[in-house]
């Protein structure tokens, strides 16, 4: 059995990786957050709270903030990553000189890196081989997580003892974490249904109804199960909390900024609006990926694919509804 990870040190100073360092930290670790931004550090350290990121949340367990990554790194026996997906490369990079072989590196963002359309693991293989990689994915927004209300999660570890020890020290009575050994699975339903959750969005946005996002959702999980099954993830993951549990959750809450995007967009803002400035919407940066991933796996994504050419505006989304609606008529499950 592995021993008991105590120190735990969370790198992202944004809303999710404050709402797990509070989980870490109700779960009874010794929990250090890193963050780039100053005013971060000071808001945690000296108000108990981020006003920036989780505003109205006054943290319930105590944990201490730093500016120093070597610091919050040195000695800890776990590392949650918690920065956006394509800051993978550059945070582990940072981080290499001063983990400890095996160290578990828990990655907790949602995407594929864009410049080589790696999954978030084989990134850390690539320039961070002496850690020990894992995955936490599932329904749970930040804001939720932070006020405590009931969230399950997924952990994946391919060695399954790994996965265990990590949802032993995140459990709670709020936080309940299952173990898996399928990391590619749990990483490929996280990035896909931001995607998708864009798409729910618009339709919702543009006034095309609840049908309609019910049949874009169950569509959508159709892409996941090809695509993830062409990349090694098993389908009880893609059914479980990190595949469907998820898609079901951001394509049906505009509490989530992918959908949100979405709605925004289906309202009618320009794209090149919605790209200057907001907030984090993880599926702009995947939709283009998984559609390269598509074509490499000779899997066909009609809705990742609509989604990235509205994103591009190579098509409006009326345009995009109309192609998706003629398709030429087919098999469900072909
Ligand atoms: N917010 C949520 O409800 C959830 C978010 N996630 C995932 O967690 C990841 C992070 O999301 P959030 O914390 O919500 O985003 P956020 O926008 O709230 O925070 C992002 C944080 O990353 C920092 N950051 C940005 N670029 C950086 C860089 N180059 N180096 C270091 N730090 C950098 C920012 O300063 C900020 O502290 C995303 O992949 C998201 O999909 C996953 C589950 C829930
Ligand atoms: O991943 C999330 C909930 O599981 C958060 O979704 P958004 O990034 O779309 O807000």
């Amino acid at each position: 059995m592995m021993r008991r990870l105590q120190k735990i040190a969370v790198l992202g100073g944004g809303a999710w990786g404050t709402a797990l360092a509070l989980v870490a930290a109700r779960a009874g670790r010794d929990v250090l957050l890193w963050a780039r931004d100053a005013s971060t550090v000071t808001a945690i350290n000296e108000t108990r709270s981020n006003p920036s990121y989780l505003p109205g949340v006054t943290f319930d367990a105590p944990f201490q903030a730093t500016g120093d990554l070597g610091g919050a790194v040195s000695g800890c026996d776990a590392i949650l990553l918690v920065t956006p997906a394509q800051t993978t490369r550059e945070m582990a990079k940072a981080i290499s000189s001063t983990i400890e072989p095996g160290t578990p590196v828990v990655l907790c963002a949602k995407g594929i890196e864009r410049s080589t359309g790696a999954l978030l693991a084989d990134v850390l293989a690539d320039c961070l081989p002496q850690a020990t990689p894992a995955v936490l994915s599932g329904p749970s927004f930040a804001d939720d997580v932070a006020k405590k209300l009931p969230t399950a999660v997924t952990v994946a570890a391919s060695q399954g003892e790994v996965a265990d020890a990590l949802s032993a020290a995140l459990a709670s009575e709020s936080f309940r974490p299952y173990a898996s050994t399928d990391v590619a699975g749990v990483q490929i339903g996280g990035a896909l249904k931001n995607v998708l959750a864009i798409a729910c969005g618009a339709v919702v946005g543009r006034g095309w109804g609840a049908s309609a996002q019910a049949a874009l959702t169950a569509r959508g999980f159709r892409e996941m199960t090809l695509l993830g099954t062409a990349l090694g993830a098993r389908p009880d993951t893609l059914t479980g909390l990190s595949g469907l549990g998820d898609l079901v959750l951001t394509c049906s809450s505009a509490q989530s900024r992918n959908f949100a995007f979405g709605l925004a967009l289906g309202r009618g803002t320009p794209v090149k609006n919605l790209m200057s400035g907001g907030k984090l919407a993880e599926g702009i940066f995947t939709a283009s990926v998984a559609v390269d991933l598509g074509k490499r796996h000779a899997v066909d994504l009609p809705l990742s694919t609509a989604v990235d050419a509205v994103l591009r505006e190579k098509i409006d989304l009326d345009t995009a509804l109309a192609s998706l609606m003629t398709r030429p008529l087919k098999r469900e499950t072909d």
